[in-house]
């Protein structure tokens, strides 16, 4: 969908109202990848993936989301984000597999220092977060919808770290994020097996923390960060920073042994290839 369709859509103008998509727009010139409306009366941002077709993470794509949380820090106006989809069936695919599929190692190093960067700024990120899932979450997508405080999700999509089934491994960062939220045991069972959970199986697990209809997605989301912004900011953001430092200072310390263990096993042979069918298949499915 182009942004004019976007700014017509009449549900998304109810909900913004002229203002608000005012300032989307002149925000927009920044980059339509990623487009944020910050209630100034609130101080919460509604930041809209907008990559199509699926929002798969490529380099460029990262970097916006970086530079765009990078704003929303700076600005002393904003204390909570909530991060959703403009596609309505598709919350975020993952990385882009296209750059991992016969890569230049320059760019395969910067784009993954840059998911570090996106990972450490989100998870460590000083707003109280929310996702608002609306759409399915394979992967790197679940990654993102992990670093937020809170998720809520829309009822019949798909969500999972499912790395191990395309032969590929979840880095220990992916892990210990989806170790926060679910705990070691469903982490374990998880990540092994490659799972794609339903809304309804991720709901068990806790690994959301409200279903809801696609309807009420956005409105839910900006119901319960009021009542997280009614905490004192200082004293969430300390409770959340105590609790997520010890895994940002990890991947600090392993920062560059991790891009190195990713660039090596991404150019293997067998992992090419593996990813070469993989490709081959997702465009096999998405003809039919
Ligand atoms: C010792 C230590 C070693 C450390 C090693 C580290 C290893 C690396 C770890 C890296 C981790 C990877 C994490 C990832 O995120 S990998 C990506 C995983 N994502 C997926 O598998 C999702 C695949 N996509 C889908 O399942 C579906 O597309 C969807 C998201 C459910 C949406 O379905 P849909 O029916 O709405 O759309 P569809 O027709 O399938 O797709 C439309 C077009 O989009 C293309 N596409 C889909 N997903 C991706 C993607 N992730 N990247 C690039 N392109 C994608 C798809 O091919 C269609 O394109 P086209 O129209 O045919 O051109």
């Amino acid at each position: 969908m182009s942004l004019k369709q976007l700014f017509r859509q009449p549900m998304l103008r109810a909900m913004l109202g002229r203002q608000h998509i005012q300032a989307l727009r002149s925000m927009t010139t920044q980059s339509d990848k990623v487009l944020v409306d910050l209630d100034p009366k609130t101080g919460v941002a509604v930041v809209q993936m907008n990559r199509p077709p699926v929002n798969s993470l490529n380099l460029e794509f990262l970097s916006d989301i970086n530079n765009t949380l990078d704003k929303l820090h700076n600005d002393k106006s904003c204390r909570g984000l909530i991060l959703t989809s403009s596609n309505n069936k598709v919350f975020c695919a993952g990385l882009d597999i296209m750059e991992m599929y016969q890569p230049q190692t320059d760019r395969l190093t910067e784009f993954w220092k840059t998911l570090q960067n996106v990972w450490m700024n989100l998870y460590g990120s000083r707003l109280a977060t929310i996702a608002a899932i609306n759409g399915h979450s394979p992967a790197g997508g679940c990654l993102l919808a992990t670093c937020c405080d809170y998720r809520i999700m829309v009822q019949n999509f798909t969500i999972g770290l499912n790395e191990t089934q395309l032969g590929i491994i979840p880095p220990f960062w992916f892990v210990d994020s989806m170790e926060g939220v679910v705990g070691y045991r469903q982490t374990e069972l998880a990540c092994q097996k490659g799972l794609m959970m339903t809304t309804d199986q991720a709901s068990k697990i806790g690994l959301v923390d409200e279903v809801v209809t696609p309807e009420v997605v956005l409105q839910k989301a900006q119901n319960e960060m009021v009542s997280w912004l009614k905490i004192p900011d200082y004293a969430r953001q300390l409770t959340k920073s105590q609790m997520k430092m010890p895994n940002i200072n990890k991947l600090r310390a392993r920062r560059d042994e991790d891009v190195q263990h990713f660039v090596n096993f991404i150019t293997k042979d067998s992992v090419q290839q593996a990813l070469g069918f993989y490709i081959e298949n997702l465009k096999k499915k998405a003809k039919k």
